[in-house]
């Protein structure tokens, strides 16, 4: 296999490869464009109009999608995938994937769309050189930009596989998309209704790309993840890459919809989320109940029927958020 293949290895011994490119018996062309970063171009004439996006890592203790980006680099460099569209391998993290941690300063995943102009630290440098990696790889006019920011999850979920929509003022989630997440193995979606700072929101607010987080199950150490069925979805993949998607349904029979009620941000070392430690995402919460405490008597009560918890953690800094309250929506405003 060629040695650009090896991306993942060559992150995790932190080594800069010798050939920057190279070129597969297919014509393939890959591109080593700095740490755990790889593009891959179809060979002239075989371009089919996509540029996709995928990136893993962001937290570097979520290996299953770090290991399923390495199965799909490994096929494209051993020529058993055939790409038609142009990709892009993402990393997101080195330092703390080589750690096995979430993140070793700060969490990368709170520091795009301006935020990492705020901070400073080596994770700070990272989500800037990211958001540079993905303007570029975005900047070619009249083409198809689809990314997809892979991740898992904390604690265990009552939905295991999920996505999170971004949100931009004035432009609408599509109900494609959400056909094409249902087929790649996505059980509910979010639909966020404000900006964030995160990866896939800010290729989708900036960069104009179809962009989702997709949470796969449980994060565990690499090795250790036949719990987490990335089937579907990889077999998606392989057909976005390859441009052999069947025709997307437009139904979106069985799945899920919810919509953020509120996050719940963390202001001070006084916050308290009064749930239990084990609790799932995707929890439902009773009205009435206290969700969380924080300084000047502040008080988080459900009042939002059928309200739902996702991400509870109150362990993260103080001024992120500790937790998204969601509620099912019915899917009135898809385009
Ligand atoms: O399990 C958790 O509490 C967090 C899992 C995770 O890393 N989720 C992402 C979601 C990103 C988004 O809101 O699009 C994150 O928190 O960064
Ligand atoms: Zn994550």
């Amino acid at each position: 296999m060629l040695a650009l293949g090896k991306l993942l290895e060559l992150t995790l011994t932190d080594h800069e490869p010798a050939e920057k490119t190279q070129v597969t018996t297919r014509g393939v062309r890959l591109r080593w464009l700095g740490e755990g970063a790889l593009e891959v171009r179809p060979p002239e004439g075989e371009d089919c109009g996509l540029d996709l996006l995928l990136s893993a890592g962001i937290h570097g203790n979520e290996t299953a999608p770090i290991e399923l980006l390495e199965r799909l680099l490994h096929g494209v460099a051993n020529g058993k995938i055939k790409p038609r569209a142009r990709v892009l391998f993402l990393f997101g993290n080195p330092a703390a994937i080589r750690k096995g941690e979430r993140f070793i300063e700060q969490d990368i995943n709170r520091l795009f769309n301006g935020r990492h102009e705020l901070s400073s630290g080596f994770e700070a440098l990272r989500a800037a050189e990211l958001e540079q990696f993905a303007r570029v790889f975005f900047s070619k006019p009249e083409r198809t930009r689809l990314h997809y920011d892979l991740h898992t999850a904390i604690r265990g979920s009552k939905i295991e596989q999920f996505a999170l929509y971004p949100y931009k003022e004035g432009r609408q989630h599509s109900r494609r998309e959400l056909a094409r997440l249902a087929a790649a193995g996505m059980e509910a979606v979010l639909l966020q209704s404000k900006s964030s700072i995160t990866f896939s929101a800010f290729t989708y607010e900036q960069l104009d790309a179809e962009a989702f987080t997709l949470e796969l199950g449980k994060a565990r150490p690499f090795g250790q993840n036949e719990e987490v069925n990335l089937d579907k979805l990889e077999a998606r993949l392989i057909q976005l890459i390859e441009d052999t998607e069947p025709q997307i349904e437009q139904s979106l029979d069985g799945l899920k919809l919810f919509s953020v009620a509120r996050e719940i941000i963390k202001h001070s070392d006084s916050f308290r989320l009064h749930l239990p430690a084990d609790i799932e995402n995707f929890s439902e919460l009773k009205k009435g109940d206290l969700l969380a405490e924080d300084l000047a008597e502040t008080r988080w009560v459900v009042e939002e029927e059928g309200a739902r918890i996702i991400f509870p953690n109150p362990k993260v800094k103080n001024g992120l958020r500790a937790g998204i309250l969601i509620v099912p929506d019915s899917g009135q405003r898809l385009a």
